[in-house]
């Protein structure tokens, strides 16, 4: 009889990302009790157990026993140290590695981990807990296309996914969507509280911010048209759209996003260099 326990997944790092990714699969169907993660603060590792009925551990090294595919889920301030924690096992058990966090490159995680390992980078983003997130996937030459395939299946649980070829552009997804939500959660701010200060109660003004939110997010994504088909649709010419989008362009709108996502690329960039 083959008493070996199924093949599991081993998360490192329970915080936001882990736990919109973990809650994901297992709103989707996936079995908790394959799930191992590893977590050093107890409430979060308790609030992980009892939420989603996984496994959880202190160490990271009692997670990964067993598991043949590895989610790096720490900042990439400790990710130096959490693999080279584990490069023993990772060479006796040779997992498919896939790491979530910012910045850190394919090759350092394949360095610290001893060499030759197939290792995937993605960039998810939190609405993976919905179901609705996105991800951007790099893998390394060592990976195969069955384990391309399984970094897919695992992040396409969660939402859609998109093959970068070239390493050096994850930086970029990172900046777009994988920091995108909370530009997002900005913009429903400023709107609630300019809704607010016209006068609005503050749950009519959330209201109000999020649907409009939601439904130009469902527009862009289950129609054909562009974005600024679409924009233009809600223009009236000498109305009141228009005075808002003559304003958000003296100001400067478009400039100050592509500064914004300047910044976030550039600090990917720095959390390689910073943390090698
Ligand atoms: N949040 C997001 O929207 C996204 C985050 N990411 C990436 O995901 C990674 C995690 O980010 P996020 O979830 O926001 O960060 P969090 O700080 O919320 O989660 C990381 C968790 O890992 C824990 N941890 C630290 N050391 C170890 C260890 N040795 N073993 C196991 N767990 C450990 C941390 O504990 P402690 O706090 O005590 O250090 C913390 O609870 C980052 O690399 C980030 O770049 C990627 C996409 C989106
Ligand atoms: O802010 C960060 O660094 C992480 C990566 C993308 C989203 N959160």
């Amino acid at each position: 009889m083959n008493h070996q326990s199924p093949a599991s997944l081993a998360f490192i790092g329970g915080g936001n990302m882990a736990r919109s990714l973990i809650g994901g699969l297992v709103a989707r169907g996936a079995d908790p009790t394959t799930i191992r993660v590893a977590e050093p603060v107890d409430a979060l590792r308790h609030a992980m157990q009892q939420d989603f009925g996984v496994h959880t551990f202190d160490h990271a090294a009692d997670a990964v026993q067993g598991a043949d595919a590895w989610v790096l889920a720490v900042k990439p301030q400790v990710m130096r140290a959490v693999c080279e924690a584990l490069t023993t096992q990772a060479q006796a058990t040779r997992p498919l590695v896939v790491s979530i966090a910012a910045g850190i490159t394919a090759g350092q995680l394949d360095r610290w981990l001893g060499g030759s390992l197939a290792v995937v980078r993605a960039m998810p983003n939190t609405p993976a807990l919905l179901g609705a997130g996105v991800t951007g996937l790099f893998a390394n030459a060592a990976t195969d296309n069955a384990g391309r395939a399984r970094a897919a299946a695992l992040l396409g649980a969660v939402g859609a996914t998109v093959w970068i070829d070239d390493e050096h552009l994850m930086d970029a997804v990172t900046a777009v969507s994988g920091s995108g939500p909370a530009y997002v959660f900005l913009l429903a701010e400023a709107m609630q509280q300019a809704g607010e200060a016209q006068g609005l109660d503050p749950a009519a003004a959330r209201v109000l911010a999020a649907q409009t939110l939601l439904g130009a997010a469902r527009m862009l994504t289950e129609r054909e048209e562009p974005a600024d088909v679409l924009r233009a649709r809600v223009t009236s010419p000498g109305g009141t759209t228009q005075a808002a989008i003559e304003t958000f362009e003296a100001g400067g709108f478009r400039g100050l996003v592509a500064r914004a996502i300047d910044a976030a690329t550039t600090r990917g960039r720095e959390l390689s260099a910073a943390n090698d």
